[in-house]
């Protein structure tokens, strides 16, 4: 894209009411725009990194064998009350009416909806085990919406539900999804680490989070500093041998790692000392396993293996797809912007012309921008080379390439790697093949 004609409203002030560092990059830095408390516009480069997120999930998800499917937003209220939480899920659930004037909610989250698909759709054990899952927005109108992204109201979830026969297969799907959320967030180039949870109005009585580890996270944590240094995501385990899954699941969950909700002092003391962590973390993930709270609650059953009827045991899986485009830049910034992991970066490059209008600069840089394609930002615009540096430090994209006149006269560019600050003068077809 070229800066010129694109709608990344850098600002060069922080807006006042943003709090967090992630929040006001976000702003500053043309992402997002607040619409109303808890509710954003994705603007072109935060769709960008949404989508990259998104995707990024999507391959993890079909890679452990999780079917996507899209379900509705809107949902009907007696589909909630056929599980009982309709009421119990309290003020968070936004309830409308329609024109008939029938109960409706913007769903905050689709067990009820997908058991009662199943129900419809499979009646043998034969059709079992499934694992499905969409990336859909919710709704969840938190009494105080703050910290951008972190904790909206309207928000974008990547949500899965599994369906086994029994808790041996149910365990196995748990176990898959620990796999699958290791090797998802360590491709965002972030390090979650699992911890014991409550379950919360989802329910059940096993759960872990996915917990980014940054100062201003909400949740305070406990952890095994083994935890900042073994290998979180390796590619050795195969989703098709229980013992790899059990391995990698006993590996995960045998150091100590729990939120302040779950800190359990007796097994912290066994932690040797100089190994305990105190921090702060980001929840950008939970999984759970919660039985057949739901199958028995809305009679899903199937006929098993002996002729006989069984409720198939369930669990769901989320990751915070819009919380992560802001829970990264907590754990990947400085103080001159946003530094994106290179998988979820919006744009590959920064193409800065510091010498627009000179005709060798700008041819130099229509061939950079025509060799990178849809990869790059061109800024382009009649700036000052200061203040293209600034913003394209703002903005964060890993590389910068920079063509001033002197450069582009001897076929040259400067190139900047946008983590490390290091810089160097390259002809063309080098600095493309390290940004490439
Ligand atoms: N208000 C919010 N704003 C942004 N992200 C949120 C918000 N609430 C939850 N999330 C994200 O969504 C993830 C999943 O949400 S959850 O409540 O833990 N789990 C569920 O809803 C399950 N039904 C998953 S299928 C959380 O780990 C968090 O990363």
């Amino acid at each position: 894209m070229r800066l010129s004609r694109s709608l990344i409203p850098t600002l060069k002030e922080t807006p006042a009411e943003a709090q967090i560092v992630s929040h006001r990059l976000m702003l500053r830095a043309g992402l997002i725009r607040q619409q109303s408390a808890g509710i954003y516009a994705w603007l072109p480069a935060g769709l960008r990194v949404l989508h990259n997120i998104a995707n990024i999930v999507r391959e993890e998800q079909a890679r452990a064998g999780s079917q996507e499917i899209l379900m509705p937003t809107i949902q009907s209220a007696e589909l909630w009350r056929e599980s009982g939480r309709y009421d119990a899920y309290g003020p968070e659930m936004l309830r409308i009416r329609d024109r008939h004037d029938r109960e409706m909610l913007y769903g905050p989250t689709n067990e009820e909806m997908l058991t009662a698909i199943m129900r419809d759709s499979v009646q043998s054990y034969r059709d079992l085990p499934q694992m499905l899952y969409q990336i859909q927005w919710k709704f969840r109108d938190e009494v105080r919406p703050r910290f951008g992204v972190l904790r909206g109201r309207e928000f974008y979830m990547k949500d899965g539900y599994s369906f086994d026969l029994d808790y041996e297969g149910a365990v196995e799907s748990y176990r898959r999804m620990m796999l699958a959320y290791m090797r998802t967030f360590k491709r965002m180039g972030v390090r979650a680490v699992p911890m014991r949870a409550d379950t919360g109005p989802i329910g059940g009585n096993l759960s872990h989070e996915f917990h980014i580890l940054a100062p201003t996270g909400e949740s305070g944590v406990f952890y095994d500093s083994s935890f900042e240094t073994i290998e979180l995501g390796d590619d050795a385990y195969d989703y098709e041998a229980r013992a790899d899954l059990d391995a990698f699941f006993d590996r995960m969950t045998s150091l100590y790692a729990a939120t302040d909700e779950k800190h359990d002092e007796a097994a912290w003391a066994k932690v040797p000392e100089d190994r305990r962590r105190e921090g702060r973390g980001i929840e950008v993930g939970q999984i759970f396993y919660f039985g057949t709270k739901y199958s028995q609650a809305m009679n899903f059953t199937v006929v098993g293996p002996d002729g006989a009827r069984l409720h198939p045991e369930m669990g769901s899986y989320g990751i915070g797809v819009s919380r992560l485009t802001g829970a990264i830049i907590e754990a990947s910034h400085d103080e001159a912007g946003i530094i994106w992991p290179d998988a979820i970066a919006p744009f590959r490059a920064s193409i800065l012309n510091l010498r627009q209008g000179d005709q060798v600069t700008d041819a130099l840089c229509e061939r950079i921008y025509d060799a990178l394609g849809r990869d790059a930002l061109y800024d382009d615009r009649e700036a000052r080379a200061g203040e293209k540096f600034a913003d394209a430090d703002l903005m964060g994209h890993p590389w910068q390439v920079i063509v001033g006149p002197r450069g582009a006269a001897k076929g040259q560019v400067e190139l900047k790697h946008r983590r490390t600050g290091e810089r160097a003068e390259l002809d063309i077809e080098s600095a493309l093949a390290k940004v490439r």
